[in-house]
């Protein structure tokens, strides 16, 4: 058993789409997600983030439900369509709400995390092209620097997208998530202009927000093994690796776009988009890095005729979502990372978490016993990671609350808390309890 120490953070996460609902209220307007759910076929059963949790009226119970579990930071994302519910027409009303959230989380302890673009970019936004067009840089600028005047005096930690590799290769290659394009070239040119967004956001960061104030981005990242050890199977998980994690660490911490991964998009995507001074904006310092991690990938060669790496069914223990449980791989993400991009940069878990068959039992209570053994396996690799001199500051478990889950719908639960959808009642589960019982004791 060891201890985490006082000034390590154990939060929960949610991102505004999945929880806030209120989607047309106090002047918020359309956003991608609110267009895709209502395309048929893209949505499980075509629900949408129209209700959701009605986390936009429901906050104060919220945070009451956090300060009663002894959470002591909270992630949540802005919705752009509340604070640009047009272009270049800011809303008021929007940052009211985020400054009431705000307001109730600080009263309350617990330190608010905000990220600033999680996918529910505005549908004016993608009508002009959206991350297609590099203009969608400046639309960023003027939304991020309203954010910071607003509300940079409350929020001292802020993350500037959630996970690039989801909006620009889910999104726009694989078309599982908004807009739902598959074209590789527009993938890999939407990555180059979200980074750029990023690295902009940073520049008005540094003008804007005084040093006690923090910045970074979250990434998804796995660690990728080969099936065998055949050369064609190491070679097509070097090329998932690229894929996945390679093409957001390397341009951030290192400057430059990894070469092997350069040469295979340039065969199917133009990559002549990157001009003088767009490398030197995206690789600026920050101040953490957010690590989003689920699951590893085990790939063999494929014969899909640009990555030729497929992902193979591992017969191990998985979750709802059909991920493998392996815990291992967070420990050696977090040291892969401390040894070859970050150093001694600090590090956030900004998601861990996963989806099982809830149910409320005759008790009323949700006895998920696999999200507690889950949870405890992954804390205990990030505590390994600490104990092995990982500057790893804090753990955002995802998520508060079940919510909806993006294609799945409100088909996947993920929260520590249980939500009847038909009612909006929360039902704490027993890995609610768990959690609670950790942060007390600080030992697992
Ligand atoms: C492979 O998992 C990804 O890293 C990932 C998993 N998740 C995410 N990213 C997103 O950040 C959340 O909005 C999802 O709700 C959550 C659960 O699916």
């Amino acid at each position: 058993m060891s201890d985490f120490n006082k000034d390590f953070l154990f939060g929960v996460a949610t991102a505004s789409y999945q929880v806030e609902g209120a989607y047309n209220e106090d002047g918020r307007s359309m956003s991608i997600w609110d267009t895709f759910c209502r395309q048929d076929g893209k949505v499980y059963k075509g629900h949408n983030g129209d209700v959701a949790c009605d986390h936009y009226h429901l906050y104060k119970d919220d945070v009451k439900m956090m300060k009663d579990l002894g959470i002591e930071a909270y992630r949540f994302s802005i919705a752009w369509p509340r604070i640009f519910p047009e272009k270049g027409h800011y809303n008021p009303k929007g940052i009211d709400f985020y400054k009431r959230l705000t307001d109730e989380l600080l009263k309350n302890d617990i330190k608010p995390f905000v990220t600033i673009y999680h996918w529910d970019l505005p549908q004016w936004a993608d009508d002009l092209g959206g991350w297609l067009n590099r203009e969608v840089v400046d639309w960023f600028g003027e939304y991020v620097s309203k954010l910071f005047n607003e509300l940079g005096g409350y929020i001292r930690n802020w993350i500037t997208l959630n996970e690039p590799w989801c909006s620009s290769f889910l999104s726009y290659f694989i078309g599982e998530h908004a807009p739902g394009h598959k074209d590789l070239g527009e993938a890999v040119l939407v990555s180059h202009n979200l980074l750029l967004a990023h690295g902009k956001a940073v520049e008005i960061f540094r003008d804007i927000n005084s040093s006690d104030s923090k910045i970074g981005i979250t990434l998804n990242l796995n660690e990728v093994f080969p099936a065998t050890d055949s050369p064609e199977d190491k070679a097509a998980a070097r090329i998932a690796d690229g894929f996945q994690n390679r093409w957001f660490l390397d341009p951030i911490f290192k400057g430059e776009y990894p070469k092997d991964m350069l040469e295979l998009f340039g065969k199917y995507a133009k990559t002549d988009f990157i001009t003088d001074g767009d490398l030197k904006r995206i690789s600026q310092k920050l101040d953490f890095l957010g690590v989003n991690y689920y699951t590893r990938a085990v790939v063999k060669k494929g014969n899909d005729g640009i990555l030729n790496a497929e992902q193979i069914d591992v017969d191990n223990e998985k979750t709802e979502m059909g991920w493998e449980v392996y815990p291992e791989s967070l420990y050696n993400i977090l040291m892969r990372l401390k040894n070859e991009y970050t150093f001694d940069l600090p590090l956030y878990i900004t998601e861990n978490g996963a989806a099982y068959k809830d149910v409320v039992s005759d008790d009323g209570h949700v006895h998920d016993e696999k999200r507690v053994e889950f949870l405890k396996k992954h804390f205990k690799q990030a505590k390994r990671f600490i104990d092995d001199g990982g500057n790893l500051r804090g753990y955002f478990v995802w998520s508060l609350m079940d919510n909806f889950e993006w294609a799945h719908g409100y088909s996947k639960r993920f929260g520590i808390v249980y939500v009847d959808y038909e009612t909006e009642k929360r039902i704490l589960k027993d890995s609610a309890l768990w959690y609670k019982n950790l942060i007390s004791t600080r030992t697992i």
